[in-house]
C-alpha cells in the first residue's frame, strides 16, 4: 500500500500533480492538502475511475496530521511562486517559514515519509527541511529530496534536435548543483547515448537550462511561474521513489540530497566543499541509496559553470541553515 501526499495541493502545481498522481496505478491513497480549496478539488478528482481512494483536507480539524497519518510520500509545492524580475531567492522570505512548519508536523506525524521538496528556493528549503528534521531527531537523510528533475526534463528537452531521440527522455542528460541560475549544472559531456552539441550552440544551450525557469515566468507576464512542466517532472520524481522503494532496480535520477548522509557523497562533499548537492542519485528500498560522482573528467567549460555553482549554492544552503536554526519552532 502505497500513500501519498501532497501539501500545496490545491495550488499551480499541486491540481496537476495531483492529477497525475490520482491517475497513477502505483497510489493506493492520496491526501491533499492546503491552505484552500482542497475539498474542491479533491471532490473533482474523487470521480477518476482509478486505484487511488483521495481525501481532501484544510487546516482546521487537524487536517494537516490527518492528511499525514500513514504517508509514505510527502510531497511538498507549497509556496508564492516567481513574478517577473525576481529571483528564486526572492522567495525566501515567505517560503522559508512556509517549509519550515509544514516539515515540522512531516517530523511529528510522518517521521517516516520520503519528502520531495519543491518548493523554492530549493537550494535553501531543503537544508531548512533538513534541519528541522534533526532538531525532532528524525533526519533520515536518504529520504529528503530537492526536487531537480524538471531542469533534467528541459535539459532532455532543448538538446532533443542533437540526441536525436524521438522521446526526449529518452536520452539521458545529467544536470547537478542546484536549482536556480547559475546553480544549475548541465553536463553536457557526459550525456548518454553520447551525442555532441555544436561549439556554436553550447553557450546558448547552457543558458537556457539554467534560465528555462525565467522563459516560464515572462511569458506567463505576472501570472506564476511554471507549473504544469513541474508537475509532470515532479511526478516522473515522485513514480521514480515509489518504484524504487517497491523493489524496482536500476533507478537513477538527479536530485538535491544532503551528501554527508547518503553513500558515496562524501566524496563528492569533499569534491565541492558543500553537504547538499544535485547530483544522480540510485533510488532503492529506503530511498537515495548511492549518491553517484559525476565530476571526474568534466570539461573546462563545464568546470567554470561548477565554480560559479559551487559560490552560489554555499551562501543559499548557509542561509536555509541559518533560518533553521534561529527560528522558533511554530
Ligand atoms: N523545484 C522546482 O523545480 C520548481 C519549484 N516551483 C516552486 O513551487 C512553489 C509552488 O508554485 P505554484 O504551484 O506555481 O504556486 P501557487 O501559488 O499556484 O500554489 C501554491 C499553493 O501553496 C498553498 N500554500 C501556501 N501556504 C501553504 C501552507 N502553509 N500549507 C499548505 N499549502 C500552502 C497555496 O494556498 C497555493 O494553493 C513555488 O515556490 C515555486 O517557486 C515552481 C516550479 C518549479
Ligand atoms: O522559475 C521559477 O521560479 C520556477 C522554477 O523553479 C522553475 O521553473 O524552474
Amino acid at each position: 500500500m502505497v500513500k501519498a501526499v501532497v501539501l500545496g495541493a490545491a495550488g499551480g502545481i499541486g491540481q496537476p500533480l495531483s492529477l497525475l498522481l490520482k491517475a497513477c496505478p502505483l497510489v493506493d491513497d492520496l491526501a491533499l492538502y492546503d491552505v484552500v480549496n482542497t475539498p474542491g478539488v479533491a471532490a473533482d478528482l474523487s470521480h477518476i475511475s482509478s486505484v487511488a481512494k483521495i481525501t481532501g483536507y484544510l487546516p482546521k480539524d487537524d487536517g494537516l496530521k490527518l492528511a499525514l497519518t500513514g504517508a509514505d510520500v510527502v510531497v511538498i509545492p507549497a509556496g508564492i511562486p516567481r513574478k517577473p524580475g525576481m529571483t528564486r531567492d526572492d522567495l525566501f522570505k515567505v517560503n522559508a517559514g512556509i517549509v519550515k512548519g509544514l516539515v515540522e508536523s512531516i517530523a511529528e506525524f510522518a517521521p517516516k515519509a520520503f519528502i520531495l521538496v519543491i518548493s523554492n528556493p530549493v537550494n535553501s528549503t531543503v537544508p531548512i527541511a533538513a534541519e528541522v528534521l534533526k532538531a525532532a531527531g528524525v533526519f533520515d537523510p536518504k529520504r529528503l529530496f530537492g526536487v531537480t528533475t524538471l531542469d533534467v526534463v528541459r535539459a532532455e528537452t532543448f538538446t532533443q534536435e542533437f540526441s536525436g531521440v524521438k522521446n526526449a527522455a529518452d536520452a539521458t542528460v545529467p544536470v547537478i548543483g542546484g536549482h536556480s541560475g547559475e546553480t544549475i549544472v548541465p553536463l553536457f559531456s557526459k550525456v548518454s547515448p553520447s551525442f555532441q552539441i555544436p561549439a556554436d550552440r553550447y553557450e546558448a544551450l547552457v543558458n537556457r537550462v539554467q534560465f528555462g525557469g525565467d522563459e516560464v515566468v515572462k511569458a506567463k507576464d505576472g501570472a506564476g511561474s511554471a507549473t504544469l512542466s513541474m508537475a509532470f517532472a515532479g511526478f516522473r520524481f515522485a513514480e521514480a521513489v515509489i518504484k524504487a522503494s517497491k523493489g524496482e532496480k536500476g533507478i537513477v535520477e538527479p536530485t538535491f540530497v544532503y551528501l554527508p548522509g547518503v553513500a558515496g557523497g562524501d566524496e563528492i562533499a569533499k569534491a565541492t566543499g558543500l553537504d547538499f548537492f544535485s547530483t544522480p542519485v540510485e533510488l532503492g528500498l529506503n530511498g537515495a541509496e548511492k549518491a553517484i560522482n559525476i565530476l571526474d573528467g568534466v570539461t573546462e567549460q563545464e568546470k567554470k559553470l561548477l565554480e560559479a555553482c559551487i559560490k552560489g549554492l554555499q551562501g543559499n544552503i548557509e542561509k536555509g541553515v541559518e533560518f533553521a536554526k534561529n527560528s522558533p519552532p511554530k
